[in-house]
């Protein structure tokens, strides 16, 4: 009986976040769906994103891209391995963290994978190179099975500025459905 008051009392908290965050949205403002994707899933999720909220893209490429080696959590000596074992390795210089027109981006979606449990760090780059005073900002991850977690708290952080949401954690292979319902969450 208490666990079922619980959940039901759960629910409703969740509930009244997502009027809050569909609050502060801007509707009829300019989004921008940025992004870092090693193996393509993030990709998708971003795109999904885009199409559902008429945003415009912009993919984060590392100055020096992942190899599949790179990637290779499994070994110790990986490229990744070795950055998330020495934070001060983290720093990836990208192709390009800036984005045109800025300023006239009301909402960013910031995506990511989930890279042990925090926001895999390209993103970070991204993040510490730009102001996010009076934008609302929300990120979303995609990962094999660990949720969000404090990868936004974190994000938010680096940032300093900016009205950061929760977001969203999807599993890699989120289909455009699922997507689109969180979306429309969103009051988009
Ligand atoms: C270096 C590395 C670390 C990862 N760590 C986690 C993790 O801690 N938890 C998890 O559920 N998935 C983890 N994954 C799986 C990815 O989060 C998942 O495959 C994600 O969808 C990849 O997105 P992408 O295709 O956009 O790169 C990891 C993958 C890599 C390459």
């Amino acid at each position: 009986c208490g666990n079922k008051a619980d959940s039901a009392s759960g629910a409703s908290a969740k509930e009244t976040k997502t009027e809050a965050s569909a609050q502060a949205i801007k509707h009829d403002g300019k989004v921008l769906v940025v992004y870092y994707s090693a193996s393509g899933h993030t990709k998708n999720v971003a795109s999904y994103i885009a199409t559902a909220t008429k945003g415009d893209v912009l993919e984060l490429q590392p100055a020096q891209p992942y190899s599949e080696a790179d990637l290779d959590y499994n070994n110790d000596t990986s490229r990744v391995s070795k950055e998330h074992k020495d934070e001060s390795l983290r720093n990836v210089p990208l192709v390009k963290d800036k984005v045109d027109n800025w300023s006239s981006y009301d909402t960013v979606f910031i995506g990511y994978p989930i890279w042990w449990g925090i926001a895999a760090w390209p993103v970070d780059t991204f993040v510490k190179a730009n102001d996010f005073t009076g934008k609302t900002v929300i990120p979303f991850a995609t990962s094999y099975s660990s949720g969000l977690g404090e990868s936004g708290k974190l994000l938010q952080k680096m940032a300093g500025t900016g009205n950061w949401l929760e977001g969203k954690r999807f599993p890699s292979g989120a289909s455009q459905q699922d997507v689109q319902d969180w979306i429309k969450t969103l009051g988009f």
